[in-house]
């Protein structure tokens, strides 16, 4: 700019020329600024999120074209928008065009990269803000310079204005978006966004300030001015519609990439979270765990791991039913959650397990502070619509470095201590060398079940069940047996609520399942009468959404009828099944599988629920056998679960029948079919086939 533009006393200079403006590219004009604003924000949060300097160089180049060429595409859109009487279609000169464009970048990269600090401090924020300012004003008053307009002048003080405006608006878009940004209230896109309509107004408002600062004179300067090479508004008009065209490009880009980002988010927000309770998982606390770990072995201090899990909760669970046990867990996370520190972890492994990371301790005994903290959180009841339930846990504690130096070490310890503390009923117990081998064997037998799966460690044995009168069998019971390479025979009794207790219950079922199928088929395949094969299934197996299709598909794959298939589902996971598990017991009697109730007798099952429930069969528990033959009160029992049970229609079997006396005893009461190890144990395929292929023969009760 020339400094004469200020002088409005030269004798070349004529009247003032009226000067008009076509309103809608005027809002074109603000609308451009705004959109580079935005779009240099959004560039501008890449570059504080990069990791690297190199990629944070990228992102602040491209922030410093998008709002550089924004503020130019702004000036020169507003000019066209601008015309002076008697100067209708004004040109403008290539060589200032294109240098004005230089300070609109220059200015906003270096703005741009002033804000980038992680901590941004006032001078930071001002000198940002100036240099804003300094980009826009340099950009428009060079732009103005490109204009063929001799008697061009500027009213000083509202020059003066034009820049205090920039700035003071440079000011407030990046205090908006640097400084507020963390406000809760506020969403940060809704933050950037309203920041970059302040850059933008920022851009316009200095223009149209610096618009009112031009005075536009006739000339009477003798002969044409030399300009240099001209562009005319057709070409300007192109010029500009690529810049906006530049600027969509990089907005759209980084909307992509922000696109890509959330769905990376979100994808590794599902992978580390539990779905019920929104804490993290298994995975995401052994990385946590593990990044502690290092954290403690630089700082020399210890870290705790604290194992817990709720006493009881199997049993609300299976009695008051999965939406009460959903929100005895809801609420137990919750309150973990709002006691420990915000540098600890609280993560659910799985059914009523969490454990709880405790860092940067200096000696062992200040977990104490946090256990006292989580037991406190404990004391008051969860309250129901009108009722109450006390959550009781027992925690097991195991420190680093002292009990172990290693991750999955100090989770099984802590696991141990825990059980440690739920026998011996403590509210918690630290992991000691001394604990029994009793307590360390079942957390490893724990772990080791995943991998007993996939070993093929895991095997079936069947038990017959049998007609009272005639000895005949009348179908087979399936039981899960696991031959464990160090520790041997693992009963199902040890390992089905392990099963349970992490989880692998429901693959564990569908194992079992399809053995059972396909070893149905080829003894069916050989001839043999099987009569029916029963499966045990577990309550987290049935109220599965996809057990029904799972059970379908066995069948189809495998070829087993299902006419031959009968399951067994123990009477107290029964008592309290919701009625979407109730309806998939209708599907499941709708295909043809029967279904029995197992260990009856033992729950609290009411006639009327009895009476609605798909069910075949009842199989009275084998506790009353024991007495079937002494105690009056047991053999009630038996009368009256036979009498009621054959009035609804059920099959009545007695389980646990080992002598010959209660074998005549339960006969004596009504029982006309058994199973027991007066008859047989579980026999292993083979021997269930050959006794099989000697067909109809009635068995010699078993003297094992
Ligand atoms: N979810 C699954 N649970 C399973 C599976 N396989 C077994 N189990 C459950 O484990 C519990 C213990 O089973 P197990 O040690 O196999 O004992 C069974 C029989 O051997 C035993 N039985 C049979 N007759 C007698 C007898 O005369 N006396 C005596 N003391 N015990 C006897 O009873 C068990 C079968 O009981 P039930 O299931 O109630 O019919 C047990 O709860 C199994 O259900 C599996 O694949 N999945």
């Amino acid at each position: 700019m020339h400094i004469w533009r200020f002088d409005t006393s030269s004798p070349t200079l004529g009247p003032l020329l009226e000067g008009s403006h076509d309103p809608l590219l005027v809002t074109l004009s603000i609308a451009i600024a705004c959109f580079a604003g935005v779009t240099a924000l959004m560039l501008a949060d890449r570059m504080v999120a990069s990791d690297s300097a190199r990629n944070r160089a990228w992102w602040n180049i491209g922030g410093a074209v998008a709002m550089g060429c924004g503020i130019w595409a702004m000036h020169f859109t507003a000019m066209l928008a601008f015309s002076v009487e008697g100067h209708e279609h004004m040109e403008y000169s290539l060589g200032p065009t294109l240098v004005s464009m230089v300070p609109g970048i220059v200015g906003s990269g270096a703005a741009l990269y002033c804000m980038s600090r992680p901590k941004l401090t006032t001078s930071q924020l001002l000198l940002g803000a100036l240099l804003l300012a300094v980009g826009i004003g340099s950009m428009h008053y060079i732009g103005m310079e490109a204009m063929h307009m001799e008697g061009l002048r500027y009213d000083f003080p509202i020059f003066v204005l034009s820049i205090v405006v920039a700035f003071l608006l440079a000011l407030a878009a990046l205090y908006l978006h640097f400084r507020v940004r963390k406000l809760p209230a506020v969403s940060e896109k809704t933050l950037t966004l309203l920041a970059g309509v302040f850059m933008g107004l920022a851009v316009a408002g200095m223009h149209y300030t610096a618009r009112e600062a031009s005075l536009f004179y006739a000339t009477t300067a003798a002969g044409p001015v030399e300009h240099g090479m001209p562009i005319a508004n057709g070409t300007m008009t192109a010029i500009i519609v690529c810049f906006a065209a530049l600027i969509l490009g990089l907005s759209i880009l980084v909307a992509w990439m922000d696109r890509q980002k959330a769905v990376q988010r979100m994808l590794e927000q599902v992978a580390n979270t539990d779905a019920l309770t929104g804490l993290p998982n298994r995975p995401h606390f052994l990385q946590r765990l593990s990044v502690a770990l290092r954290h403690s072995r630089r700082s020399h201090t210890r870290l705790a791991v604290l194992f817990m899990d709720l006493n009881d909760f199997k049993i609300v669970n299976d009695s008051l039913g999965h939406a009460t046990g959903d929100r005895l867990l809801q609420e137990f996370a919750g309150r973990l959650r709002s006691c420990i520190r915000a540098q600890d972890t609280v993560a659910r492994f799985g059914g009523d397990e969490f454990v709880v990371l405790v860092r940067d301790l200096n000696m062992s005994e200040d977990v104490l502070k946090a256990v006292e903290r989580l037991l406190k959180a404990m004391e008051a009841p969860v309250e129901f619509e009108d009722w109450k339930l006390h959550l009781r846990a027992s925690i097991g504690i195991s420190i680093f470095p002292d009990d172990s130096e290693q991750a999955d070490e100090l989770i099984q310890q802590a696991d141990a201590a825990m059980y440690r503390a739920k026998t011996e009923q403590l509210d918690y117990c630290f992991f000691d060398k001394d604990l029994t081998d009793h307590s360390l064997l079942r957390v490893r037998l724990g772990n080791d079940l995943r991998d007993a799966l996939k070993q093929n460690q895991l095997f079936l044995q069947y038990q017959p069940l049998v007609d009272l009168h005639t000895g005949e069998w009348i179908g087979l019971e399936a039981l899960a047996r696991w031959q464990h390479p160090l520790e041997g025979n693992i009963p199902p009794g040890v390992f089905a609520p392990l099963a349970e207790r992490t989880g692998l219950v429901v693959q564990l079922g569908e194992w079992v399942l399809r053995q059972v199928c396909t070893q149905g088929r080829l003894w069916l395949e050989a001839g043999l009468d099987v009569g029916f094969i029963a499966v045990n299934i577990a309550a987290p197996q049935l109220s599965r959404t996809g057990f029904v299709a799972q059970l379908r598909q066995i069948l189809k794959e495998t070829g087993f009828p299902a006419r031959y298939l009968e399951l067994e589902i123990t009477e107290s996971s029964l008592m309290n099944t919701d009625q979407e598990s109730i309806d998939r017991l209708h599907e499941i009697r709708d295909m043809g599988v029967s279904l029995a109730i197992d260990d009856f007798g033992t729950g609290y099952s009411s006639l009327s629920y009895l009476k609605n429930l798909p069910i075949d069969k009842l199989k009275i528990d084998q506790s009353f056998v024991e007495g079937a033959l002494t105690d009056h009160r047991d053999q009630a029992v038996i009368r009256a679960i036979f009498d009621m049970g054959t009035s609804l229609g059920f099959d009545v079997v007695t389980e646990g029948i080992e002598t010959e006396e209660q074998e005549q005893a339960v006969l004596s009461l009504g029982c006309r079919m058994g199973q027991g190890f007066f008859f047989a144990r579980p026999l292993d395929v083979e021997t269930v086939a050959s006794a099989l292929g000697k067909a109809a023969r009635p068995t010699e009760p078993s003297t094992q």
